[in-house]
């Protein structure tokens, strides 16, 4: 599991709300991992102990290897994050987004070019790079957000609902890529969603329910002859406007 993502038995509350009970599961490396689970299951909450936005003493997570309570710096060292939010500053360039970002990584010079290069040419956003954010439509500026988090080269990368507010086109271009990222470069990716059409037959599936894991495999198994809609809402009893 060196360059993947363990969560074991990891727990949280609100004051008296549990929003996470003992969630456990792991993402090999290299794999696509969709963390599906209507709205209020707790994924948020989960992105936020992920990414040390907030600590629990309950349960272990280990990015890359690391153990994200006693070596933080470096489990946070080895993963990338898009949150839900757009994060982008509007008025600066793309390469300017990047190269704020990391130069808080602390990359400079040729070496924080050569990076920002190599991460517009794997979104393919290369041309708009002198373009400021404003300018670009919701799907390239989400594009600058995930080159933008794969500047210092993280062996993991974790995507809350990054494709919240995009059209059906830009939605299906922005999994496709994430997709490809892990195909081609062997990243691990944690993909949190509500929108079974995001996820593909050959992703590995973890069901993230009212804070509980109801369902973890490979998505084409755990279906089975069913659409994963259908699946989805028997599995958690969910309404169909859900
Ligand atoms: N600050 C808070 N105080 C109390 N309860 C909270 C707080 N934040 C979230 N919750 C509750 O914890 C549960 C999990 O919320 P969370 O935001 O993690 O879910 P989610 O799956 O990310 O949903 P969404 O997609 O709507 O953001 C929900 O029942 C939510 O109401």
């Amino acid at each position: 599991m060196s360059h993947g993502l363990s969560v074991d038995q990891v727990s949280f509350r609100y004051g008296a709300k549990q929003a996470l009970d003992g969630v456990s599961f792991d993402v090999a490396p290299g794999r696509f991992a969709a963390l599906l689970g209507p709205n209020g299951a707790g994924k948020s909450t989960l992105f936020g102990l992920l990414t040390r936005l907030f600590t629990t003493p309950d349960g272990t997570i280990r990015v890359a290897g690391c153990d994200i309570a006693s070596e933080p710096r470096r489990a946070l060292g080895q993963m990338g994050v898009v949150f839900q939010s757009p994060t982008l500053d509007l008025d600066l360039t793309i390469r300017q987004n990047l190269a704020y970002f990391a130069a808080l990584q602390g990359l400079s010079g040729r070496d924080a070019a050569r990076r920002i290069d190599a991460a517009l040419d794997r979104l393919d956003i290369a041309e708009r790079a002198g373009e400021k954010a404003r300018n670009l439509n919701g799907g390239h500026r989400r594009r600058t957000e995930i080159a933008r988090a794969l500047i210092h080269e993280p062996k993991v990368l974790l995507l809350d609902e990054a494709t919240v507010g995009l059209d059906a086109a830009a939605r299906q271009s922005i999994t496709d890529h994430v997709h490809r990222l892990c195909a081609e470069d062997g990243l691990t990716v944690l993909w949190a969603t509500h929108l079974t059409d995001e996820v593909q037959d050959s992703d590995r599936l973890v069901v993230l329910h009212q804070g509980r894991i109801l369902a973890d495999g490979e998505t084409a198994a755990l279906r089975g002859p069913d659409s994963l809609k259908d699946y989805f809402l028997r599995v958690t009893g969910l309404p169909e406007a859900a």
